[in-house]
């Protein structure tokens, strides 16, 4: 089994697309990194497999070893020993020229694949970035998803998909398919100025930390919306200095780092 040697497993998860989920996976990854921790991120989100581009690795081939599919690294290892490799359904999609408009079964018999025939070796934690949803297709992918015995899942969600509402379709999702919910955390929850690095809230504040303490939920924490991170992503290059390395200039790293302080510390209680 490909995932022996993987000590955490975490899903991200969402109740609608677009509101960071991608994001958020990759800054967990990259602070879990910084801190020494050898981290793998699959991607199976099928709408729009995101990953490749964010760590700037879409160019990349997968290779097929003797046990499995080999994950693409991610940049160099820190100097305490954490790295980062991913592993994507974009990178298939890509060499197969494929749809993303599969159906089902054969979106369900992909991500089981992804699931067991991927070789992760030895890993601190596995964060899995999920197609957002709540429908029942999602409810089958969950169901696959738990074979692979998850500690449990990070919601992320905006201010705005902040409503009673939501939160407990969300909530309701991960009791029906039995996923533990380890925290929420609030993205696009204000916005830094890139000249005076003041945050504003653009739209509601403290919304998430409110549902979150209704819901007996933990609140990881609250992500404003930085255009510097998307500038890092989309001005990668393979001169520059490794993303791990760059993000530690990030306005998100101390955000990011708390975040993942408390994700450490949950799965570790
Ligand atoms: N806090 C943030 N600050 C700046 N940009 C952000 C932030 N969060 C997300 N973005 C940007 O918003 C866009 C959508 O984010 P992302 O791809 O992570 O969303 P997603 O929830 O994974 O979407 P989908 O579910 O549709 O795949 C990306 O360009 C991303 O870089």
């Amino acid at each position: 089994m490909s995932l022996e040697g993987v000590k955490h497993v975490i899903l991200v998860l969402s109740g609608k697309g677009g509101v960071g989920k991608s994001s958020v996976t990759t800054q967990m990854a990259l602070s879990l990194a910084r801190r020494g921790h050898r981290v793998g991120v699959l991607d199976i989100d099928l709408t729009g497999p995101n990953i490749p581009r964010m760590f700037n690795v879409e160019d990349k081939k997968v290779t097929q070893g003797a046990r499995g599919w080999i994950p693409v690294p991610v940049g160099t290892a820190t100097e305490n020993g954490g790295s980062i490799c991913c592993m994507s359904l974009g990178f298939l999609l890509r060499d197969r020229g494929d749809s993303v408009v599969w159906r089902g079964p054969k979106k369900t018999a992909m991500v089981r694949q992804f699931m067991t025939d991927v070789v992760w070796g030895e890993l601190d934690y596995l964060l899995i970035d999920t197609p957002p949803g709540t429908s029942d297709e999602h409810i089958s992918l969950a169901e696959q998803m738990r074979t692979v015995n998850p500690d449990g899942a990070v919601i992320v969600t905006t201010p705005q998909a902040i409503s009673t509402a939501d939160v407990r379709k969300e909530i309701n999702f991960c009791t029906k398919v039995g996923i533990n919910i380890l925290g929420v955390v609030e993205n696009m929850s204000g916005f830094v100025c890139p000249h005076c690095s003041e945050c504003t809230n653009v739209f509601s504040s403290g919304g998430g930390k409110t549902m979150a303490e209704q819901f007996s939920v933990e609140f990881f924490g609250a992500v404003p919306i930085d255009p510097s991170f998307n500038l890092m992503i989309e001005s990668q290059s393979s001169e520059e200095a490794p993303l791990v390395e760059q993000y530690g200039k990030s306005k998100l790293e101390p955000i990011f780092k708390d975040i993942t302080e408390k994700l450490v510390a949950k799965v570790n209680s």
